[in-house]
């Protein structure tokens, strides 16, 4: 369970955050939706222990970031709104030098597993010469080499087509399914959010987004 309580985050006299409190049960997707500035990436940042909280506690497993943010870092696959791939280096490259850097060991049977297991065949090919999606695809597998239990997506299918889309999101509700992953996902697309969210968290309790979700018959839950 990831369990956020009075969280609170300013940059200068900006505040981003503002008492924010939340649960998320382990193996359930919850999406975070809300307009531009909001703080969706703010909020991840912190959980992904790359930002510190002015005040406010984190607990991942029962664990407090405070104490053992090392052993949580451990646990959390992040996959971040910027494609995070070598462009010059095949798949393989890619996944081999991730695997270096993951405090897991991974066989190339094992990462091609990886790959498969979001759809994405490719081994030998450049990262600079697959399509759009297929590189997204590869910025999800390489969060995966070290099979984190806490995995966070910001906005990772943006710009794709709508097969690349689908796929990634039967790849994860597989993960889920499969591994009971916990996932915490950034998206603006409300047919994404609708097919994979267990809860949905508007962050800045922006009125559109409620109004939105409520004529389809879905509940938000508010993060000022
Ligand atoms: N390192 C920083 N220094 C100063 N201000 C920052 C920093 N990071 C974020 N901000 C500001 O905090 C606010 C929230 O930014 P954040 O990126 O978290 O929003 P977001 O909801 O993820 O937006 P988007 O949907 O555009 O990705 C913005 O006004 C942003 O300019």
């Amino acid at each position: 369970m990831l369990h956020v309580q009075h969280l609170h985050k300013a940059f200068g006299q900006q505040t981003v955050l503002h008492d924010v409190s939340f649960t998320i049960p382990k193996g359930e997707i919850a999406c975070f939706i809300g307009k531009n500035g909001a703080g969706k990436s703010t909020l991840f940042h912190i959980i992904a222990t790359l930002l510190h909280a002015d005040s406010g506690t984190l607990t991942w497993d029962g664990r407090c970031y405070e104490q053992e943010a090392k052993a949580i870092r451990q646990q959390i696959g992040y996959v971040p709104q910027q494609l995070a791939i070598w462009e010059d280096f095949s798949v393989a490259q890619n996944m081999r030098f991730f695997e270096q850097l993951s405090p897991i060991r991974r066989s190339d049977e094992q990462l091609r597993a990886i790959l498969k297991s979001v759809a994405l065949e490719e081994w030998n090919r450049k990262a600079k010469h697959l399509s759009g999606g297929m590189k997204r695809k590869l910025n999800i597998a390489l969060s995966l080499i070290h099979q984190p239990a806490l995995l966070l997506l910001d906005e990772p299918t943006v710009g794709i087509d709508l097969r690349s889309k689908i796929e990634i999101q039967q790849a994860l509700l597989a993960l889920r399914d499969q591994f009971g992953m916990t996932m915490l996902y950034i998206s603006h697309d409300m047919e994404e959010v609708t097919a994979l969210a267990d809860t949905i968290f508007n962050v800045g309790d922006d009125l559109f987004y409620t109004q939105l979700l409520q004529t389809k018959g879905i509940d938000t839950i508010s993060l000022r």
